[in-house]
């Protein structure tokens, strides 16, 4: 499990300090899936950062409570995915190597550490693509990529910061199906950052509402939708639109931008 305990972070700004988290609590249960929301500009990737241990919190504590560690640095159990994928691959690197690499210093025998890397690509539909370039995928297959270095490292969570972004709708809503079922198949314990309503209530158990800066935690909300979850059946669902309206109402109490 992951404990936030009042965690606060400020930046050094024009000779003085700008408070971004004032305060922030929650935990996340071992195999659970947190969507956090808010209004832009409210921290969202400074508090992932935080969690990630990528990042000094300026007060409060972030804990993995099962191994009781205090996330100072990264720690093991913790792999990250980001929004920007070009930035996040070497693109003169192959895919396969591109895979590999986090794990290095984690598996030492060259076998074995291989046998990961295809297994990872296979689980994101990209067995095959070891040998080719970054540049030679598409947006959503480069993420996936992203994804499968993440998974490759065999993480008990995983941290995504607006993962699908930056690819179009149909894209967007194939990887949100293939991170619940790579989730699902490895067990894994997932908080996701997106600044779509929707995205957040599919995916989650629980919807995180960050408010505006200084921000707090406006609210968490439980979604209580069935499982297994289906982009047609899940958002025909009335309980998936009174979700959205429920996630929406505590935003845009903050006077916040959002897609909704
Ligand atoms: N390294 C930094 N140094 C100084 N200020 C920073 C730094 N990183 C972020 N900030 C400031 O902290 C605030 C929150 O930024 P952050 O990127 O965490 O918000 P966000 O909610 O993820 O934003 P968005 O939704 O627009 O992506 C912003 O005002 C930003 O300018």
């Amino acid at each position: 499990m992951l404990s936030v305990e009042h965690l606060k972070k400020s930046y050094p700004h024009s000779g003085g300090s700008l408070e971004v988290l004032r305060d922030i609590s929650f935990t996340v249960e071992a195999g659970e899936f947190v969507t956090i929301v808010g209004p832009s500009g409210a921290g969202k990737t400074t508090l992932l950062r935080c969690l990630a241990g990528l990042l000094p919190r300026s007060g409060g504590s972030v804990t993995l409570t099962t191994s009781g560690r205090v996330v100072d640095s990264p720690p093991p159990e913790i792999a990250c995915v980001f929004q920007d994928y070009s930035r996040s691959l070497m693109p003169w690197s192959k895919v396969g190597r591109n895979v590999e690499i986090p794990l290095k210093n984690k598996i030492r025998e060259r076998g074995k550490r291989h046998e990961q890397v295809e297994r990872a690509l296979r689980e994101v539909d990209l067995d095959g693509f070891a040998d080719s370039y970054p540049w030679q995928l598409s947006g959503g297959m480069q993420q996936r990529v992203a994804i499968a270095r993440a998974l490759a490292y065999r993480p008990e969570f995983l941290i995504m910061d607006e993962p699908f972004a930056s690819v179009d709708a149909q894209t967007r809503a194939d990887l949100e199906d293939l991170i619940l079922r790579v989730r699902h198949d490895a067990g894994l314990t997932i908080v996701l950052v997106t600044h779509d309503i929707d995205e957040a209530v599919y995916l989650g158990d629980r919807v995180v509402v960050m408010s505006g800066r200084p921000t707090t935690v406006v609210d968490t909300v439980t979604v209580d939708l069935p499982r297994p979850r289906s982009q047609i059946a899940t958002k025909a669902l009335p309980r998936f639109a009174e979700l959205r309206t429920e996630v929406l109402k505590l935003i845009t109490r903050d006077g916040a931008e959002v897609t909704a």
